[in-house]
């Protein structure tokens, strides 16, 4: 039942005719369709010239989000075009619907040869932060390949999905490959100004059609190489959950005056007081709380005696671990709500005792902690009447994703790195600490991943949103290869026979 295709009935007949009709040469019941036999994951020279060439196209267009009202939308359409040429297979397939959704996004909806199956979802965005050239070794919307490396904004952020999405896509289509299980790729043109415009819209379309998805997979996470001290080898890390958000804007009010004589204490130096106490007052470290348990776990066989003992033994150790990965930023910010200073705004002349201070904080919320909860433990570490509050934006975490050998999401994502990357042994659930366009539909699964099939080091890391931003041609083309392969094995799937418990 739940392999099932449910769509409401308003709009029943378009979509059910569109997922099952059988038309053309494409078609899975004609002789040129390859239906779901399986397809080598080869390609040519050729073709893989075209690929690479095909992300530095992408990357030469500048479709920058600036603010939530500003952005490029010159870019973000010609971005629209430049997909349309690029992938002339995708888009003239009679086994694709193209939507554009909010002026720039993209919905494409591939039809399956079996419509009984749940469909699923390949996310991606392109719009990109900004980028100065200052700091860059090549312009950051040059598309430049150089030593092997494709350079420029979005490479790893995230045109590098689009358009392997779409290139894996096109490379099966002119393979004659039919999928049998229908699918979505939903492209968002705003997912860095939070993708209200975009992925939000798409999910509400998908909503009033009365989809739903048997999983989805968006950005989020990666294959992780020297993130942990004396763990050398690489981890595949498939994010099960995301953090939540709380932007607080803390507000000082006080009478302005004469700067020659001043009053004992200003609106800056309450503000400052108040954001300099929470900084200086971590949220509460959660760890022993959701996923990260299993993630250490997992990866705790992976490492030498000591730490082998220690992670393996929570139950005694969980307070010299939980201490550790407290030092370390991004491990800090698995095991709590972090705190981040980012806007400051007062003073109006320099012998003007300023009306009002304001200053703005980011907190992502851990998975086991509420926005409710957040602001009480301001309120608290604040303790100072005259600092107003105020909640600019706030959503709760995400829940967490099934990553047990039922959940075909996770399974097959794991069986396919497994594939495409034998060399990587150590495959773990975890914890994405950034946010996505993935919660804008959490109403349409409970399958949500995060996982860019992409190594990334931590200097890569840095690089997103940073300055220096790229990838290597052949991690690109191992990109295209793990999607041409998911699709495959999306077709493919069984759900395993649970495990019969002797009495
Ligand atoms: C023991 C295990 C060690 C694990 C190490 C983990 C390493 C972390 C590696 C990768 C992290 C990837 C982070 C993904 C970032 C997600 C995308 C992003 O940058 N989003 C922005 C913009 C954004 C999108 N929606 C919202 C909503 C609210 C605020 C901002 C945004 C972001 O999160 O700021
Ligand atoms: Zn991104
Ligand atoms: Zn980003």
């Amino acid at each position: 039942m739940a392999e099932l295709l449910v769509i409401l009935p308003t709009r029943a007949a378009v979509l059910l005719l569109f997922f099952a009709t059988v038309s053309g040469s494409t078609g899975p019941g004609s002789r040129e369709s390859r239906g779901s036999s399986r397809i080598p994951s080869q390609f040519s020279e050729e073709e893989r010239v075209a690929m690479k060439e095909a992300l530095k196209g992408a990357i030469r267009i500048p479709t920058v989000s600036f603010s939530h009202e500003e952005s490029n939308t010159t870019a973000l359409a010609e971005f629209g075009e430049y997909i349309r040429k690029a992938f002339p297979t995708v888009f003239h397939s009679n086994l694709i619907q193209h939507e554009v959704v909010g002026k720039y996004s993209h919905l494409l909806t591939v039809r399956g040869s079996d419509p009984s199956l749940q469909p699923y979802m390949l996310m991606a965005h392109f719009d990109v932060v900004p980028a100065s050239e200052e700091g860059w070794e090549v312009p950051p919307f040059s598309g430049l390949e150089q030593n092997g490396f494709i350079h420029g904004r979005g490479a790893l952020d995230n045109k590098n999905s689009v358009m392997a999405v779409l290139q894996a896509l096109e490379l099966l289509l002119i393979r004659k490959y039919s999928p049998k299980r229908p699918f979505f790729i939903a492209l968002g043109h705003d997912e860095e100004v939070s993708g209200t415009k975009g992925a939000q819209q798409i999910s509400a379309l998908l909503q009033t059609r009365g989809v739903q998805l048997a999983f989805l997979v968006d950005e989020g996470s990666f294959i992780l190489e020297d993130f942990i001290p004396n763990l050398k080898k690489p981890f595949a890390m498939i994010s099960v959950t995301e953090k939540g958000a709380l932007d607080l804007m803390l507000q000082v009010n006080m009478t302005p005056g004469h700067s020659s004589a001043p009053p004992k204490e200003t609106s800056i130096g309450i503000l400052s007081a108040a954001v300099s106490r929470l900084e200086q007052t971590p949220m509460p470290n959660m760890f022993g709380n959701g996923p990260l348990k299993k993630t250490l776990k997992l990866l705790a066989n992976e490492f030498s005696f000591p730490t082998n003992i220690i992670l393996g033994n929570l139950w005694l150790f969980r307070p010299i671990v939980s201490r550790v990965m407290e030092r370390n930023p991004i491990t800090n910010a698995l095991v709590r709500t972090t705190t981040a200073l980012t806007m400051f705004n007062a003073g109006i002349k320099v012998n003007v005792i300023p009306p009002l201070a304001q200053a703005t904080v980011n907190f992502r919320i851990h998975p086991s902690q509420t926005v409710h909860e957040v602001v009480e433990l301001v309120q608290n570490i604040v303790a100072d009447d005259r600092v107003q509050l105020h909640v600019l934006r706030s959503f709760e975490p995400l829940p967490v994703s099934p990553s047990d050998d039922q959940a075909m999401g996770y399974q097959l994502l794991q069986q396919t790195i497994q594939s495409v990357f034998p060399e990587v042994k150590i495959i773990v659930p975890g914890i994405c600490i950034g946010n996505t366009d993935t919660r804008h539909y959490v109403n349409l699964t409970n399958g949500l991943y995060r996982f860019n099939p992409v190594f990334l080091k931590p200097q890569d890391f840095s690089s997103v949103h940073g300055i220096n931003e790229k990838i290597s041609v052949e991690s690109y083309q191992n990109q295209v290869k793990f999607i041409f392969e998911l699709i495959q094995n999306a077709d493919t799937y069984s759900k395993p026979v649970p495990h019969q418990h002797e009495l």
